[in-house]
Parts: structure tokens; C-alpha cells; sequence
């Protein structure tokens, strides 16, 4: 796939996340010279971002899965891309990245053409840094997200994404607030994962527990009400459902639920994805067989 073509080795990246907020150094004239062959690269590759969708073919296999925080996106998406082969884009870490990126560099989060060229510079490999699941990370990402500069910036790569899966897989699954409503609205699957607050709010303390990045669940809580407000309310790609979307509600639900519940809608679509396409070959064989008959 194109995605494929992008480096893999990032080092001025690397070096802006693994400080405890220090500022990167300066780029190296090689990282420099890498980075402007990824912008030809990526002019190159681009497409019009004010259509609709990406090119590529409307039958490609694309979930779409928006919600909340602490819904169960992530963890439904994951478990999804595993059983059906697919590629998974968890698309708030490119937010996240934006965020945290733009606070060591000390960028004001309402810079947004500063933090939209830095959003220019973002590629999939820069997603694996353990520091953009922390909470502050969240917040930088709620932030910055609002801007419409900064949401274009990061259009390209996602779309791109959804339609070019990296070898071997047959689909994409991508997470995040707008997959289903602005990035892919073309995709043929999409889940709305939602849960209750408190519900959300005490499954991220768990989480942060388990990883040491410890912090009171009031905490969490507020964080968490703080940024559904600001995502839900701003004005450019809100968080919403999508008309066409499937909404699970996983409150009450274990995490084999919610992937079950997620899961028999997709079934469903490839069921009568095979169908339609075993009657379009019966179709078509009908329309050869008296050609060859003719013939013979
Ligand atoms: N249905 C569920 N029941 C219990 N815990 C869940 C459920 N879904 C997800 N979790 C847990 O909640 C936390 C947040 O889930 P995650 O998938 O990261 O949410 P999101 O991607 O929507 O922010 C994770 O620790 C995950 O293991
Ligand atoms: N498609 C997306 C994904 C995330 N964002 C923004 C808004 C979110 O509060 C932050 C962080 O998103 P992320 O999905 O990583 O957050 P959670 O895992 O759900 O807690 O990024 C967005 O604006 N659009």
C-alpha cells in the first residue's frame, strides 16, 4: 500500500515524546530532508480533501466505529480487526499525538495553523509512544481537535487509511468521533459505541490504575465530562451518530458482549455481500453460457 512507502524511522519524534515534557531538538539535516520527501510523497499521493470521500471503491470493507471516551471503541475495534483480517486506525491517537506534540513544543492550543503544519508532519509510526494514553494527552487532543485547520490536516492520511489497507488485510476499521459522519461516510458499516459516564469514567481509573498513570476517579470523571462537552458541542465535525449508525449501548454489557453485539451486524453485511456478489457471477455466467453455446 502507499501508507507502506511512508519511513519508518522518525528519530526527532521519538526524541519529542520520550522527555518527561521537554522540548524535541532541533531536527537533523537528514530528518529534514526525510520530511519534505514525505511532503512529496504525500502532495503526490493527495487528493481533494473538500470531496466527500476518499477515491477507492464504494464496495471497499470499512467500520466505521465513533463514540465517547471509554466506551469500548478502541477495545471493540481491536478485537474486530483480529477476527475479520482487518487494519485498525484508532484515529483519536492522531489527535493525541497533535496535542501532546503541541505542549512540549509549547504551540497554544489555539494556534491552529501552527499545530495544523505540525499535524502535517504526523504518520501512522508516530502513534506507539505509551504517553499518548495518558489523560493529559486526552485533553491536549480534545483541544486542538476543535480547530478546522487542524481536523483537514489529518484528513488525508485517514482516508487514505481506509481505503488502501496495508497488505494482507481485506478492510478497515478505524475509530475516533466523525469516521462515520465527515472521514468515511461512505463506509458501509458503522457503530455509534456509547456508555454511561460514570460507567466510562470508571473504566478509563481502572485502566490508568493498571498502568501506574494513577489519578483520583473524580478526576477522571470531570476530564472525561469536560471533554464530551467540548467534542460533542464544537462546530466542526461533533461528536454525533451518524444516521445510518448502529448504536450499541455497552453500560451494561462485558466487553465479549459489546464485541458480539458489534460483531453479528457485520456477519450480517457479508453474508449479503456474498450474496449480492454470487448473484451478480450467476448473473453474469447466464450471460456468457449462451455466447459460448452459440459458439461452440
Ligand atoms: N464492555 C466493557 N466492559 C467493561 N470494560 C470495558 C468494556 N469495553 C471496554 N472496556 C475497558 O474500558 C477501557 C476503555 O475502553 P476503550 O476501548 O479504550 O474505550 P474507547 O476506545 O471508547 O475510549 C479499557 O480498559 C477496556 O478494557
Ligand atoms: N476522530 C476523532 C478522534 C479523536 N478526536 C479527538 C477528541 C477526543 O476527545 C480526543 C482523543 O480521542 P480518543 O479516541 O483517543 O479518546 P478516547 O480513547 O475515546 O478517550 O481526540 C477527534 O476529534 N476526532
Amino acid at each position: 500500500s502507499r501508507l507502506a512507502k511512508l519511513p519508518s524511522s522518525r528519530r526527532a519524534f521519538i526524541s519529542a515524546f520520550s522527555g518527561p515534557l521537554s522540548l524535541p531538538p532541533a531536527p537533523s539535516p537528514a530528518l529534514l530532508r526525510r520530511r519534505s520527501s514525505v511532503a512529496r510523497m504525500s502532495a503526490a499521493n493527495s487528493f481533494d480533501s473538500s470531496q466527500q470521500s476518499a477515491p477507492g471503491s464504494s464496495d471497499d470493507f470499512i467500520v466505521a466505529v465513533d463514540g465517547p471516551a471509554g466506551a469500548g471503541k478502541g477495545t471493540v475495534a481491536k478485537r474486530l480487526a483480529t477476527a475479520y483480517g482487518l487494519a485498525h486506525l484508532e484515529s483519536g491517537l492522531l489527535y493525541r499525538a497533535a496535542g501532546l506534540l503541541s505542549l512540549r513544543r509549547g504551540i497554544p492550543f489555539d494556534q491552529d495553523g501552527r499545530v495544523a503544519q505540525l499535524c502535517e508532519t504526523i504518520t501512522l509510526d508516530d502513534l506507539a509512544y505509551p504517553e499518548l494514553r495518558s489523560d493529559q494527552a486526552a485533553q491536549a487532543a480534545s483541544c486542538i481537535s476543535v480547530h478546522p485547520s487542524v481536523r483537514a490536516a489529518l484528513l488525508d492520511l485517514q482516508r487514505r487509511f481506509a481505503h488502501f489497507p496495508p497488505d494482507g488485510c481485506r478492510g478497515t476499521i478505524i475509530d475516533g468521533r466523525d469516521i462515520g459522519t465527515v472521514v468515511c461516510p461512505e463506509a458501509p458499516l458503522k457503530f455509534f459505541v456509547d456508555a454511561r459516564v460514570d460507567v466510562r469514567a470508571k473504566r478509563r481509573h481502572q485502566e490508568f490504575v493498571g498502568k501506574e498513570m494513577g489519578m483520583p476517579f473524580e478526576e477522571v470523571l470531570e476530564d472525561m465530562k469536560q471533554r464530551d462537552k467540548r467534542d460533542r458541542e464544537r462546530a466542526e465535525a461533533p461528536l454525533v451518530a451518524a444516521h445510518d449508525a448502529v448504536v450499541v449501548d455497552t453500560s451494561d454489557m462485558t466487553i465479549d458482549q459489546a464485541v458480539d453485539a458489534v460483531a453479528t451486524h457485520v456477519d450480517a453485511f457479508l453474508r449479503r455481500r456474498a450474496e449480492k456478489m454470487g448473484s451478480a457471477q450467476s448473473a453474469e455466467s447466464v450471460g456468457v453460457d449462451p455466447v459460448r453455446e452459440g459458439g461452440s
